[in-house]
C-alpha cells in the first residue's frame, strides 16, 4: 500500500516553471489580447514626451496658439486613452487570474476527493484547508496582479525605453550607467524571498490547523471540561508570534536593495541634464532643451514601472513557493485507484467473498488483519464479534474497498473489488457507521444526500421505515430544520435512525452495519432495532454487533481475536462450544 502523506515537512522547494505555465494555456487567447491592449496602451503613455519635446522646441518660442491647443490637446487625449486601457487591462488579467485559480482550487479539491480513507486518517484537516485558502488565496492575489502588473510596467518600460532610444539614442546610452546598479543582488534576493515564503505558509497552516482543531465543537468540548484553554490560546500566541516574525522579515527583505535601486532611478535625470548642461557649456549644443526636458520627463514614467517590475522579482519567487505546496497536493498518489477498464455489476445477487486477505496500516506496523477466509452468502446475516481493537471495523472497511488488502483478495459476486468501478461498489455496499455525519443543511438535503433523485415521499417513507419520522415531524421546522455541526443536535439513538433512512433510500444490496456500542434506553432501543430489521431485510448484511439479538439472529458469526478468525458458527454452535464466544457473549448487550 503506497502510503500518501502530506506534512508541513514535504513541500517542494519550487514549482517547474513549465507547469506553471501550463495552466495558463487555456486562456493563451486572451493573453494575446491583454498583450494587445497592453502595446496600445503602452504606447498612448509615451506619446506625451514627444508632444511635450514639440512644445517646447516649437510651439512655446513660435507662440503658435494653434499649435499649443493641438499638441496639449494630443497629451491630454493621450492619457484618457491610456487610462481606459489601463482599465480594461486590469479586467483582463483578472479574468485570466481568477480562470487560472478556479481551475486550480476545483483540481486540488477533486484530487482530495480521490485520496483515500487512510490518507485523511493520517492528514490534519487544517492543512488541507490551508492548502486551499491560504496558497491558492496566496498565489490568487500574486497571479491576477502580478500577471496584470507584468504586462502593464513591461510594456510601460519597454516603451518608454523604445521611446528613449528613438527621441536621442546619444542620451538614452548615457542612462544605461544605471542599469548594472539597478540589476544588483537581484539573484540573492530571490532565493531568500522563496525561503520566506515557505516558512510563512507552513506558519499559515499550523495556525489553520490550530484553530480548526481546537475551535471545533469536540475540540471546544475537550479544552474546557480539561481547563485547557489557556494551554490553547498560548499555544495560538507562539504560532502567532512565529508568524509575525516571519512577517516582519519579508517585509524588510532586500528593503536596502530596492530602495538603493529607486534611487539610482531618480539619479537619471541629473545625469541627463549635467551631461546636456556640460556639453552646452562646451558650445556644442547636441540636445534641444525640448530633447532634454521630454527626456527627462519620460524617464520619470520608468519610476512607477521599474518599482513594480522589482516586486515582482518578490512576487515571482513567493508564488513559485506557494505553487510548489499546491503542486505537492495534486502529486499526492491516489491509493485506491480504479483500473481503466474497471467493471459495473449490472445484476448483483450480493454474495461477498474474503479469500485469505491480510492487512496492515503501515508498512512497517504489525498485521491487522490475518488470512481472513469467510463468505456471505446473498442476503444472509454474517455477524463480527471480537475484543475491542481485534479488526473488526477494519475488515469492515475492506469490504467497502475503503482500504485495499496487501494479501489475497475480497469479491463480489465473484469479482475482485478492485476490478470493479468505484461507483460500483458504492452502489453495492452501503455503510452505516456508529458515527453519523450530518452536513449543516436541513434534515431534508440530509437525507437526500444518499440519493439526490428520490423523491419527497420516498425520503419520507424511508424515515418512516426508519422510525424517525414521527421526531422530524415535532421538530421546530420539520424537515426543513438545518442540523449538523451548528445545528439542531440530534442524540446517538436518533442519529442512527437517520444513518439508517439513508441507507434506505440507497438501497444497497449489501449492508455494512457497525452497530453502536453504547446502550440505549428500551424504547430507543426497540425503534432502533425495528429501523435495523427492517434495513437488513433481504440484504446480504455484515454487522460488527454489539448486540445480542443480532448475533442471535445472524446466520453465520465470526469471532476476530487480534485479527484472526479464531471461531465460526451460529450462536447455538459457539455457545455449545465453552469457547472465546462464550467468553465474549456475556459482555453483549
Ligand atoms: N488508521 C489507522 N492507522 C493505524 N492503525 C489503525 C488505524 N485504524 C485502526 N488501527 C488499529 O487497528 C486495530 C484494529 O482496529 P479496528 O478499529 O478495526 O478494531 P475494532 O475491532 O473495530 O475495535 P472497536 O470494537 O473498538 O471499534 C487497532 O489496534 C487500531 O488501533
Amino acid at each position: 500500500m503506497t502510503t500518501a502523506t502530506l506534512t508541513t515537512d514535504t513541500t517542494t522547494d519550487q514549482a517547474p516553471v513549465r507547469r506553471v505555465a501550463r495552466l495558463f494555456r487555456p486562456y493563451r487567447w486572451s493573453i494575446v489580447v491583454l498583450l494587445a491592449v497592453s502595446v496600445a496602451q503602452g504606447a498612448a503613455g509615451v506619446a506625451s514626451p514627444f508632444l511635450v519635446r514639440d512644445i517646447v522646441d516649437q510651439a512655446l518660442p513660435q507662440r503658435s496658439a494653434s499649435l499649443v491647443v493641438l499638441l496639449a490637446g494630443g497629451m491630454i487625449v493621450a492619457a484618457a486613452i491610456a487610462a481606459v486601457l489601463g482599465v480594461v487591462t486590469t479586467r483582463l488579467s483578472n479574468v485570466i487570474g481568477q480562470g487560472v485559480m478556479h481551475d486550480l482550487r476545483v483540481g486540488v479539491y477533486d484530487h482530495l476527493q480521490r485520496m483515500s480513507l487512510g490518507f485523511f486518517t493520517r492528514t490534519r484537516a487544517g492543512e488541507l484547508q490551508s492548502r486551499i485558502a491560504n496558497d491558492i488565496g496566496g498565489v490568487d492575489n500574486v497571479v491576477t496582479n502580478t500577471a496584470s502588473s507584468v504586462v502593464q510596467n513591461g510594456v510601460a518600460a519597454l516603451a518608454v525605453g523604445i521611446a528613449a532610444l528613438v527621441m536621442d539614442w546619444k542620451l538614452a546610452a548615457v542612462c544605461l550607467i544605471v542599469v548594472p546598479l539597478f540589476l544588483a543582488f537581484s539573484f540573492r534576493l530571490g532565493r531568500q524571498q522563496r525561503q520566506i515564503a515557505r516558512g510563512r505558509q507552513k506558519q499559515l497552516a499550523g495556525i489553520t490547523a490550530l484553530v480548526e482543531e481546537s475551535l471545533s465543537v469536540a475540540g471546544v468540548l475537550l479544552a474546557k471540561t480539561l481547563g485547557r484553554q489557556r494551554e490553547l490560546s498560548d499555544r495560538f500566541a507562539t504560532e502567532s508570534r512565529a508568524l509575525s516574525a516571519t512577517e516582519l522579515t519579508a517585509a524588510m527583505s532586500g528593503k536596502w536593495v530596492i530602495s538603493s535601486r529607486r534611487a539610482s532611478l531618480t539619479m537619471i535625470p541629473a545625469i541627463v541634464y549635467l551631461v546636456a548642461g556640460l556639453t552646452l557649456a562646451h558650445g556644442s549644443a547636441v540636445f534641444s532643451i525640448g530633447t532634454v526636458v521630454a527626456f527627462t520627463t519620460m524617464l520619470s514614467r520608468l519610476v512607477a514601472p521599474a518599482t513594480a517590475l522589482q516586486g515582482l522579482g518578490t512576487a515571482a519567487s513567493t508564488s513559485m513557493a506557494l505553487f510548489g505546496r499546491i503542486f505537492d497536493v495534486l502529486d499526492l498518489p491516489v491509493d485506491i485507484q480504479e483500473k481503466p477498464d474497471a467493471r459495473s455489476l449490472p445484476r448483483m445477487r450480493g454474495e461477498v467473498r474474503v479469500e485469505d486477505a491480510s492487512f496492515r496500516y503501515g508498512e512497517d506496523g504489525g498485521w491487522t488483519l490475518s488470512d481472513i477466509d469467510f463468505v456471505v452468502p446473498p442476503g444472509t446475516t454474517t455477524a463480527l464479534v471480537g475484543e475491542t481493537g481485534s479488526g473488526k471495523t477494519t475488515l469492515a472497511y475492506l469490504v467497502a474497498r475503503l482500504y485495499d488488502p496487501q494479501l489475497g483478495r475480497i469479491t463480489i459476486d465473484g469479482v475482485d473489488l478492485r476490478e470493479l468501478k468505484l461507483s460500483a461498489i458504492a452502489d453495492a455496499v452501503g455503510l452505516v457507521s456508529q458515527e453519523t455525519y450530518l452536513f449543516h443543511e436541513s434534515v431534508l438535503e440530509n437525507l437526500r444526500f444518499a440519493a439526490p433523485e428520490a423523491t419527497d415521499a420516498q425520503v419520507i417513507a424511508a424515515a418512516r421505515a426508519a422510525r424517525i419520522h414521527e421526531l422530524i415531524v415535532g421538530l421546530p421546522e420539520g424537515y426543513d430544520t438545518v442540523v449538523g455541526a451548528r445545528g439542531y443536535r440530534f442524540s446517538g439513538g436518533e442519529r442512527q435512525r437517520l444513518a439508517i433512512a439513508r441507507m434506505l433510500l440507497r438501497n444497497p444490496p449489501i449492508l455494512i452495519l457497525d452497530e453502536a456500542a453504547s446502550a440505549l434506553d428500551n424504547e430507543t432501543e426497540r425503534a432502533v432495532q425495528a429501523a435495523i430489521d427492517e434495513l437488513a431485510r433481504d440484504r446480504t448484511t455484515i454487522a460488527i454487533a454489539h448486540r445480542l439479538s443480532t448475533v442471535r439472529n445472524a446466520d453465520q458469526i465470526l469471532v476476530l481475536d487480534h485479527g484472526r478468525i479464531v471461531e465460526r458458527g451460529s450462536h447455538d454452535e459457539l455457545v455449545a462450544r465453552h469457547g472465546r464466544y462464550a467468553q465474549l457473549h456475556g459482555t453483549l448487550s
